[in-house]
């Protein structure tokens, strides 16, 4: 399958992540994306997937034997296979059967057909299907259970496999079965897209190129060309593969090499063993110019970067973490005591108000609180619902407006408590928020409170919250590139929610279990006074922050 970004650019909230990207993948190749962390790398790949939408420009697909490109939805989904990072995290069936089988589940192909199909897929991966079948994923080595998820995708008979750090936390051996499953997988003119970081593995796969810098293409172009044009690399902040600095210093010393991808080629060519003269040139241009004595392959330097991606940030992320406490629990209190429509109203005003002066984007916004309004839904409707005496009545369900009423001002006091701790969690990061929180509850010590304790457990709560929507969304991500395309409200359904709930608690429990490690190799001792990292500085802007808070909050109250 052939892939071609015209103009295409993509933002999640307001700053672009990836802009003007214009890129060919011919059909049947293996392309290497590399770049540094955080230059769109894996935005790039999910767009590809079909897993976002471009924010501006196209993404047309042309499968073999086709003769027109077109974007999606018009070429189906399933041809367009995804293996995210890690994968493994995303494992979530009793055994490998059903776990390789999940996409032709969904797709209701008929259970006869679907044994051979993953026995197929199994193979591809190398991995002896009367061996593994009825094992369970969770059980499987790292290397494994990578295969089990390549197999995930390969089921669906995909023409394109894109791959995000496929060799990430492998060991060699590991690594060097995944690189032979996918020279075979080309081998069969199966078009492939690697993210990686690894260009010592990948580069000698590679009949493509592509450099990433700040969210645009710096290059995209055969390996050898890359290595003639070394700066990039440089510029990139990438490290040249080893094979390319070997060479390049066994040239300074007088062994000359023709230049090789790998090591393996690097080796043969020393066997041959050609003098070359001295060099006192710098190592990149040395790692240039031996690559440029080769046969001109094609390179082509593309738009330089220009993107800044230095996030924004605002007054209320700068003021004291203890105003914050005192404006979240103040402000709060005061939401929690509104008892009428219009305190509800001054309050979701003011809270709007410091969303936008917080800079917080309401796409953010909005993902966050999808799963916890469909709660407060369903709590405001049970509350406006009466068997006895209704002011309106559907069958036998009855609807009292007191109810409604009194249920709607409830949802909407906790609502608003909610949004204040999101806010507050959005402008705080965790180190100020956990100084802060101990300094007001340090007098507490003195009776026999763990406040260390206390409030490292807080912040730390506080922090999951966002990062289990993140991973929900990325499990979400994972399910629909196996062909769960769910929109809508069914996302929140019994069976999707019980589909996500097997890697969500097994991501939540390895990070708990990371942390809790990461913290005693640490040293942490609630009984050892310990020198803060983060200095609390109270400044005039926090005392007339303060002042207009308990204005604020004290009006509140009144109104409500
Ligand atoms: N869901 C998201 N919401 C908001 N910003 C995001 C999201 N996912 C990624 N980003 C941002 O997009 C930018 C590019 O991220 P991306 O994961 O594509 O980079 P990458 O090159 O793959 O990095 P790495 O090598 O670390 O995987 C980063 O600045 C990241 O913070």
């Amino acid at each position: 399958m052939q892939i071609r970004f015209a103009s295409v650019g993509f933002r999640y909230e307001r700053e672009p992540i990836l802009r003007d990207v214009n890129l060919e993948i011919p059909a049947g190749s293996l392309t290497v994306i590399c770049g540094r962390t955080g230059s769109g790398k894996s935005t790039l790949l999910q767009l590809m997937a079909g897993l976002e939408s471009p924010t501006a420009g196209t993404i047309r697909y042309k499968g073999a034997g086709e003769t027109d490109d077109r974007i999606l939805p018009a070429i189906p989904r399933e041809r367009l296979a995804i293996v995210f990072q890690m994968p493994e995290a995303q494992l979530f069936a009793g055994t490998v059967q059903q776990d390789v089988g999940f996409g032709l589940e969904v797709r209701k192909v008929p259970k006869p057909n679907q044994l051979p199909r993953i026995e197929e897929a199994l193979r591809r991966v190398g991995l002896e299907s009367s061996e593994f079948l009825e094992r369970s994923p969770f059980l499987l080595s790292g290397g494994e259970k990578r295969r089990v998820a390549i197999a995930g995708a390969l089921v669906l008979e995909p023409e394109l496999l894109i791959l995000d750090e496929p060799t990430a936390g492998l060991d060699p051996a590991a690594s060097r079965e995944l690189l032979g499953i996918l020279a075979r997988l080309r081998e069969q003119r199966m078009t492939i897209v690697v993210a990686t970081h690894d260009l010592d593995s990948f580069f000698p796969l590679a009949d493509q190129v592509v450099v990433m810098e700040k969210g645009q293409v710096a290059y995209a172009g055969g390996s050898k060309g890359l290595l003639m044009e070394a700066t990039i690399l440089q510029e990139a902040g990438l490290e040249f593969p080893s094979a390319a600095r070997i060479a390049s210093l066994l040239r300074k010393n007088g062994i000359l090499v023709e230049a090789p991808l790998s090591v393996d080629e690097l080796i043969e060519s020393l066997e041959r063993g050609n003098l070359a003269e001295p060099s006192q040139a710098a190592d990149w241009e040395l790692i240039e110019d031996t690559y440029r004595s080769e046969v001109v392959p094609i390179s082509n330097r593309l738009a330089a970067p220009v993107l800044n991606q230095q996030p924004e940030s605002s007054m209320l992320h700068r003021l004291d973490p203890r105003m914050k406490w005192f404006a979240m629990v103040s402000l709060s209190l005061a939401c929690l005591s509104v008892a009428n429509g219009w305190g509800v109203a001054a309050s979701f005003a003011l809270t709007a108000a410091l969303f936008r002066f917080a800079k917080i984007s309401w796409r953010r916004a909005w993902t966050f609180f999808r799963p916890v309004l469909f709660v407060f839904g369903f709590l405001f409707a049970i509350s406006a619902v009466t068997f006895q005496n209704p002011d309106w009545s559907l069958g036998p369900i009855g609807i009292t407006w007191q109810g409604a009423k009194l249920g709607g001002i409830g949802v909407a006091r906790f609502l608003l408590v909610i949004l204040l701790g999101f806010l507050f969690t959005e402008t705080t990061t965790g180190a100020p928020l956990r100084e802060g929180l101990e300094w007001a509850i340090r007098p507490l010590r003195k009776v026999g409170v763990p406040t260390r304790d206390i409030s490292l457990a807080v912040s730390i709560a506080l922090q999951f919250v966002p990062w289990i929507l993140e991973k929900m969304g990325q499990i979400r991500k994972a399910l629909a590139s196996r062909g769960q395309e769910i929109t809508g409200i069914r996302k929140w359904s019994p069976r999707q929610i019980s589909m996500m709930v097997v890697p969500l608690m097994i991501s939540v429990l390895t990070l708990g279990d990371e942390l809790a490690t990461a913290i005693e190799s640490r040293g942490y001792n609630r009984y050892v006074e310990r020198t803060p990292w983060y200095e609390l500085r109270w400044t005039r802007t926090d005392t007339v922050a303060c002042g207009i808070t308990a204005v604020t909050a004290g009006l509140i109250g009144w109104l409500g």
